[in-house]
């Protein structure tokens, strides 16, 4: 036995030693036996994973893979997490009887997690309020503020495999935490020492609670009133993806007018397993496939889906030769339009990576326009933000209620833009012609590149930084910056972000959520003659010839 494998044991036994989980406890038993016995390789390699750093505050709070160690999602992971914000609330002029609430989604362990936090809270003096069953995490983020609340916790893994889980935590503003909380709190729960010391007591021990139902009734009749006078005939399929969000989208199209949806029976109720997709995230291919082929076997007008968690909102619509897919960008200008229209004033925001339509639909509208960095965290918090996006298929079209992305309000407003739509005897791609036609089409794509190994993408990125790419898809690279050094304005983030000719860019980053690198892409290309269906084609030409060298300039294999 080397010094560093008994090391590693000392550390996985004194975990065991204080894990309460029986499962998580039985799994680090085995590999532990695993590793002292003949010290396989393979369990070796495992043990070392589970024990390399701990989880950390990435683009949308903790998010792992479930299983026992530190750097997994487990209950002392949550625990000491819990224990790490209740003292950074405390510091941060919490007092007793200060309310924290906790939301969770149908993900295996997330109700036992979000039942340590409340636990946690009360051994900490603060008043745990838990939200009465799964529920979607714009629920959550609005409790914060109706109820008026110093912080809340949703315990979810939004749209990752199953496998894992993960933990978003929001101040009392109703916003997802920023630096400096993030590194507050981390060096809180870095500080803790046992297990034992973190003092847990039963959620009532400060008048803490499950709430009721009317917390649920509350936000979806604000929901349902985001929605004016209007037509309503419209056929809509929708699938909540396994998820949570079925019921809430089911009662907000029904008080707001609309007939009930058709939903994808196979992926109505919640299921942590999510057996009929691959990545329950409707950014991935064939995610929606089940909606499209209801939709096309009753000829509805459109199909919309929501993540897991709800807080995204992809949609589907007919064209010519079967269904299209919406893009985030383009579901993002439609709302935009939607919300501008109705002459809804204040600041338009969007990420860095999403398409720079927003900026010129807000400028046409006299409307202040703002870019973030990826993640809804940023978007969120903006002071008088009027409608925010990003296109990872993340809105928020009632900043004042819910300052984070909201799959259910988004759903909402699209549909009755779709109806609006549909009453004059057009559709929604209809609407982003006209768009295209006033400012230009903006055509955006990604590559996205899944791996098993994370030096993959720090690889791909050092490549990039040594041997930069000097043209893409036959654009000249005009000028490349490093966001490490924080350009802008904007805080200092890992990613590089090309400009090219003809107002074409390119942004590269790794994601903080999956195991994935992320490229960019958006072109623009001005409508001649009303053509869209040209400058459509020759953008698709363009981004094809960019992915393909860019996966060159990479050294990655796109998928
Ligand atoms: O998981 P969700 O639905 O909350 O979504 C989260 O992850 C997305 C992808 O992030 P990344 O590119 O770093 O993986 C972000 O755009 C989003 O703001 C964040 O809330
Ligand atoms: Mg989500």
């Amino acid at each position: 036995m080397t010094p560093d494998l008994d090391v590693l044991l000392t550390r996985a036994r004194t975990w065991l030693a204080e894990d309460p989980d029986k499962q998580t406890r039985a799994e680090l038993e085995d590999l532990v036996a695993r590793v002292a016995d003949d010290a396989a390789p393979e369990a070796v390699a495992e043990l070392a994973d589970r024990f390399r750093g701990t989880l950390e505050f990435g683009t949308a709070g903790l998010r792992g893979a479930l299983g026992a160690g530190p750097n997994r999602m487990n209950r002392v992971v949550v625990i000491r997490a819990a224990a790490g914000l209740a003292s950074y609330l405390r510091d941060n002029g919490a007092t007793a009887g200060s309310t924290v609430v906790i939301g969770y989604d149908a993900r295996h362990n997330s109700d036992v997690f979000a039942q340590d936090t409340a636990e946690v809270m009360s051994g900490a003096g603060l008043t745990p309020l838990l939200l009465p069953r799964p529920l979607p995490t714009p629920l959550l983020a609005y409790a914060i503020r109706e109820l008026g609340c110093v912080a809340g916790i949703m315990v979810t893994a939004s749209h990752n495999p199953p496998q894992d889980n993960g933990y978003k935590v929001y101040l009392g503003d109703g916003s997802q935490i920023v630096p400096p909380a993030d590194t507050e709190i981390a060096a809180r729960i870095a500080a803790i020492g046992t297990l034992t010391s973190v003092p847990r007591e039963p959620i009532g021990t400060t008048g803490g609670r499950v709430l009721g139902e009317d917390i649920v009734d509350s936000y979806l009749d604000t929901v349902a009133g985001l929605a004016g006078d209007g037509p309503r005939d419209l056929d809509v399929v929708y699938t909540p993806l396994h998820g949570v969000g079925g019921t809430s989208v089911v009662q907000v199209l029904e008080t707001a007018g609309f007939t009930a949806p058709q939903v994808v029976e196979a992926q109505e109720h919640p299921d942590a397993d999510f057996p009929t997709v691959a990545f329950p995230n409707p950014e991935e291919p064939g995610a929606m496939d089940l909606a499209i082929a209801l939709a096309e076997r009753t000829d509805a007008d459109i199909v919309v889906a929501n993540d897991p968690d709800a807080d995204r909102c992809a949609a589907a619509v007919p064209v010519a030769d079967g269904w299209r897919m919406l893009r985030g960008d383009e579901v993002g200008a439609l709302l935009a339009s939607h919300l501008l229209a109705r002459g809804r004033q204040g600041t338009y925001a969007t990420s860095i990576v999403s398409s720079s339509l927003l900026g010129k639909l807000a400028a046409a509208a006299g409307q202040d326009y703002v870019e973030t960095l990826t993640g809804f965290k940023w978007i969120g918090r903006l002071p008088g933000l009027a409608f925010g996006y990003e296109e990872a298929l993340g809105y928020c079209v009632d900043p004042e209620h819910v300052a984070d992305k909201d799959g259910v309000s988004a759903l909402l407003l699209l549909c009755e833009l779709a109806a609006e739509a549909k009453a004059v005897g057009r559709g929604l791609p209809d609407l982003l012609d006209d768009i295209a036609i006033e400012h230009g089409l903006h055509a955006t794509d990604q590559v996205s590149v899944r791996v098993t190994d994370l030096g993959q993408i720090a690889a791909a990125m050092t490549l990039l930084r040594a041997t930069p790419p000097t043209a893409l898809g036959g654009l000249a690279v005009e000028r490349a910056e490093d966001l490490t050094v924080g350009v802008g304005g904007l805080p200092p983030t890992d990613g590089l972000r090309y400009y090219l000719a003809d107002g074409a860019r390119v942004i590269v980053r790794p994601s903080g959520t999956e195991p994935k690198l992320k490229c960019y892409l958006e072109v623009v290309v001005p409508v001649a003659d009303r053509d869209v269906a040209a400058a459509r084609a020759a953008a698709a030409g363009t981004l094809a010839a960019m992915k393909a060298d860019f996966a060159a300039a990479a050294g990655i294999q796109p998928v």
